[in-house]
């Protein structure tokens, strides 16, 4: 007899580690039960045909502003904005208002994400001087997905800049730690650079070395600790060569805005909106980590989706805070980017599913597989379309990318069995849960 599943993904184009296939999946109780063809009865079916079915895509840096920054966003219209964009989880940053940096602050981040966040989740837990000796406790916490460490000042004030308080950091605890790797000394002494209106002057300030330096910094200081480090959207062709040199204890992100504008276009054409940390750089700067990302050299993509309001961006450089939204964006550009030729989907796929399972050491995520979480991106490679505003759910309205033409969207998300998004429409419910992850470094 056929066996009888909750859902059955029909007809579509699935990518699993084997590669790709036309076949059918089944479902049950959240899980991904079979995969081949004539699976038989389910209570629900998705028609798939002409479409490609993703592992659902995991974006580890997102910024959902929420305690305290709510104008900018908050924890349910950021994860609504990902689901929309075929995201099926994300790791949220601890520079909200209080910061994540204690036990207290992260309980009552998972009590605000219950039956208000739509994707699965993990927070971060800041660093800082004083909770140092506490963070091997911390990252523990179910719920967590480690320690972040902002080496450079940005948005908030999160900060632990010089090697004592770092290795300190880097002393408490097993788990990667995330690193934003800019120097802040550099940056401090350089503060001159900044020209007054003109957002152009921002690169030139947070310059090259600003970032080289703390990433050169921070390898060394892993080393000493043997603790394993992520380096955050990483700008520099010359740290993706540094840190090439280093993955047995280093990983990295990048970012779709990084592969994607170029300084000599981007703030001409954009102004403050262009203004990140670290910095939007050079073409040659842009091609270079293409290279790399060809390579192999980057783990993760992230979407580093840094929202602010208009207003707040529309101030004249440097009052202007520095960050972009994204999430709702990161797969719909690298799709486009897939569809020019610069990536194959099976390195996409790496980067956005395999690759943040096995940095971080996700359970039960990250790939299409009997046993697995039954997360599916569902992609139309074909389509044409173009990023209208009305389309994006982030609170702050906005995005560099708006009147972009792009080949390829997602249609459908379903997380744990569960048609959350399907072309645009939303299940009745937000349903997103606490992600979970090995316990292999245990303290
Ligand atoms: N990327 C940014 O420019 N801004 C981020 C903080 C950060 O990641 O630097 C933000 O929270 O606004």
């Amino acid at each position: 007899m056929a066996e009888t599943f909750d859902l059955i993904l029909t007809g579509g184009t699935i990518h699993t580690p084997g590669g790709a296939a036309r076949a059918d999946i089944g479902v049950r109780d959240g899980r991904i039960a079979a995969i081949g063809t004539g699976l038989g009865d389910a209570g629900e079916r998705i028609d798939c045909t002409g479409l490609d079915v993703l592992p659902g895509v995991i974006d580890s840096q997102v910024h959902f502003r929420e305690p305290g920054l709510e104008a900018k966003e908050d924890l349910e219209s950021g994860s609504r904005a990902a689901v929309l964009g075929g995201v099926t989880a994300v790791f949220e940053m601890p520079n909200t208002k209080p910061n994540t940096d204690s036990a207290e602050a992260i309980a009552d981040k998972l009590a605000r994400a219950r039956d208000r966040m739509w994707c699965d989740h993990a927070f971060y837990v800041g660093a800082t001087a004083a909770n140092a000796t506490q963070l091997g406790e911390l990252e523990m916490l179910p719920g967590t997905a480690g320690v972040k460490i902002f080496m450079g000042a940005s948005t908030g004030d999160l900060l632990v800049a010089e090697d004592e308080p770092l290795a300190r950091v880097l002393a408490h605890g097993r788990r990667r730690v995330a690193i934003h790797a800019e120097d802040e000394s550099r940056m401090q002494a350089r503060l001159g650079e900044r020209v007054t209106g003109d957002p152009a002057s921002h690169p030139v300030w947070r310059d090259d070395e600003s970032a080289l330096i703390a990433t050169r910094r921070i390898l060394a200081l892993a080393r000493a600790a043997a603790r394993p480090i992520h380096i955050l959207h990483v700008t520099t062709p010359a740290e993706l060569a540094l840190i090439a040199q280093h993955k047995d204890i280093a990983t990295c992100e990048v970012t779709p805005q990084h592969l994607t504008l170029a300084a000599e276009d981007a703030y001409p054409r954009l102004g403050t909106w262009a203004q990140m940390n670290p910095p939007i750089r050079s073409a040659a700067h842009r091609d270079g980590l293409w290279h790399w990302l060809n390579q192999g050299v980057p783990d993760v993509l992230g979407s580093d989706h840094a929202p602010h309001t208009r207003e707040e961006k529309a101030q004249a450089y440097p009052a202007s805070p520095s960050g972009m939204p994204g999430v709702q964006t990161i797969l719909p550009l690298m799709l486009d980017h897939v569809a020019a030729g610069r990536l194959t989907l099976e390195r996409l796929i790496e980067l956005t599913s395999a690759g943040p399972q096995r940095v971080f050491g996700l359970v039960g995520k990250g790939r299409i597989a009997a046993g697995y979480d039954a997360d599916f991106t569902i992609v139309d490679l074909k389509a044409r379309w173009t990023v209208e505003e009305s389309w994006l759910a982030w609170r702050c309205g906005w995005s560099p990318f708006t009147g972009m033409q792009l080949t390829g969207r997602p249609l459908g998300t379903v997380i744990r069995g569960r048609q959350v998004m399907w072309e645009g429409e939303l299940a009745p419910q937000a349903t997103g849960r606490p992600v979970r992850f090995q316990a292999t470094y245990r303290p």
